[in-house]
């Protein structure tokens, strides 16, 4: 392994199973602690201030934000599901709508019906399954990345197999006439308004158990309850064996998702007996999309996403509801309006797509890989540049992580957000409607990783000190090489 500088770098006094620097770093432990008291006090500001700053969604101190979020979450994705299934996607049909009946009389309207239980039927049937699955399928067994506090979560990584069963179970059953292929679109409806509900109860017993009955030592206030509601009282809560956030993004939203693209394919099937190319395309690059996160979980488990981001409010209902109301509905406009794209045009977005997908998934799997090996692996057939950046955890033992500045991660700090972004607008692209609403995934997402960034910036600042600023230095862009 060379160092930046070319000379063979020497394993560290330490006992470090970590190899030194790509760079021989000359900053002492105690230059890095006051660096950190510095940078620690400054990034503290900037967080704030660039939080308080933001769009609201992920505020600083405020409590407007998750006041704001957790009422007007609920009854936003009832009414953006309305609009895209009963209004062509038209803030204009939407705005007529809420103005002719009143905003409590159309909302009223538009609240789905769950008397009929066969939402709460297909939520009960899906988590219990996922629940079983989960359990009884192998799986490697990973151990993430030690707690600010110490503690090191462990994930059974069998995904992929509970995603494929799950899917071929749910094929099997429309193939046995158990159900028809479009329950799931059918009643997405009142899925999500049901999803509403059980979020709230499952993030109040899990802000309860944060406060009083933690799993690990990654819990606790922030002084404000609905703070504390919105971000979560607990990094790595466990209930009965199950992760949490594992369970519920991976097991049940992602998995989910899945079986609606299946659903919605099913239902323009059944209705025009025939599958437009625009949905085919939007809805093939969606499964590739879920197939690939399933496929990826040993990384996602690595992810800020699951180390960083308590289990609230935000994670939750984010991951729950949010994502199929916004995320699905290019597919869910395509089932009842077959796009005009044309056959070059969707191969083109698919194509596109799929590239985007998978770049995503080199560049999150290269670093991953990289980590892995502790540094002694090739990136890109050449040996890389990286920083072996120390930090202290909560208990004031250091540590240290590899920060990879060679392949993708010597492009931008965060390129797999381009890609990922590219992902989204092939999504978006065979929906070729005038009205708005059903592009809303891109901008959202373009919001929700900026965000990122800068909240990942201000944590691993104040987390690395100097290594994060040498990193910086060799690699000063952020996200779009070139620009910013
Ligand atoms: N479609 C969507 O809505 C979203 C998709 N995503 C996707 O999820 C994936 C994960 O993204 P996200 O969770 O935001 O971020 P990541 O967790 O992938 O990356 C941030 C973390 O990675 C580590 N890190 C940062 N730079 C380096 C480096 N140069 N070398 C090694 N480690 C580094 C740091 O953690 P540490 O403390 O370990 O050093 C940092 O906190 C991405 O593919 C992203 O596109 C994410 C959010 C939303
Ligand atoms: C509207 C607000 C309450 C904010 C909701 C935010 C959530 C929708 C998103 C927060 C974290 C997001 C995700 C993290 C990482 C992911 C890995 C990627 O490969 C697939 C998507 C995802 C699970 C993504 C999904 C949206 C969030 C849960």
């Amino acid at each position: 392994m060379s160092t930046a500088a070319g000379m063979r770098p020497r394993r560290q006094s330490s006992g470090s199973s970590l190899p030194p620097s790509g760079r021989r770093s000359s900053v002492s432990l105690r230059d890095v602690q006051v660096a950190q008291a510095l940078v620690a006090q400054q990034t503290n500001k900037m967080w704030s201030n660039q939080i308080s700053k933001s769009f609201g969604l992920f505020p600083g101190r405020q409590t407007w934000g998750p006041a704001l979020l957790v009422v007007v979450g609920p009854l936003f994705v009832i009414v953006y599901n309305y609009a895209i299934v009963e209004l062509d996607g038209s803030i204009k049909k939407l705005y007529l709508e809420l103005q002719t009946n009143g905003i409590v009389t159309s909302i009223c309207k538009m609240w789905p019906s769950c008397r009929d239980l066969i939402a709460w039927k297909i939520i009960g049937i899906f988590i219990g399954l996922q629940l079983v699955l989960s359990r009884i399928l192998p799986g490697d067994q990973v151990r993430g990345p030690t707690s600010p506090a110490g503690y090191i979560p462990t994930y059974t990584l069998n995904g992929f197999s509970c995603f494929l069963l799950t899917a071929l179970l749910y094929v099997l059953g429309v193939f046995l006439r158990l159900y028809k292929g479009s329950i799931i679109w059918a009643n997405f409806g009142p899925i999500l308004s049901s999803m509403n509900v059980l979020v709230f109860a499952l993030c109040f017993l899990l802000y309860i158990k944060g406060l009083y009955l933690p799993t690990g030592p990654d819990h606790g206030t922030m002084g404000n309850p609905l703070f504390d509601f919105y971000w979560g009282t607990e990094l790595h809560p466990k209930i009965l064996g199950w992760d949490v956030k594992q369970f519920l993004t991976c097991r049940v939203g992602m998995t989910f998702w899945g079986l609606y693209i299946i659903s919605a394919v099913l239902t323009q099937i059944e209705w025009d007996g025939y599958l437009s190319d625009g949905l085919l395309a939007s809805a093939g690059l969606q499964l590739v999309y879920v197939i690939k996160f399933h496929w990826w979980e040993s990384g996602y488990v690595q992810t800020m996403d699951m180390q960083h981001d308590r289990a609230g409010f935000y994670r939750v209902w984010g991951a729950l509801v949010f994502v199929p109301a916004v995320y699905f509905s290019p597919v869910s406009f395509l089932v009842i309006h077959p796009s005009s794209i044309g056959r070059h045009t969707a191969i083109l977005a698919f194509v596109f797509g799929v590239i985007c997908t998978m770049m995503t998934y080199d560049i999150d799997r290269q670093r991953e890989l990289f980590r892995a090996a502790g540094g002694n692996k090739k990136i890109w057939g050449r040996d890389p540049y990286f920083i072996t950046a120390k930090y202290k955890t909560e208990s004031g033992e250091t540590k240290a992580n590899l920060l990879l500045g060679s392949g993708w991660w010597g492009i931008s700090r965060h390129f797999h957000f381009v890609t990922e972004l590219g992902v989204a607008l092939s999504w978006i692209i065979p929906v070729w409607t005038k009205h708005p609403l059903p592009y809303l995934c891109l901008p959202f997402i373009t919001c929700l990783l900026l965000d990122r960034a800068y909240r990942d910036e201000a944590r691993c600042l104040s987390k690395y000190g100097p290594y994060w600023l040498q990193y910086c230095n060799k690699v000063p862009d952020l996200i779009l090489p070139g620009v910013f």
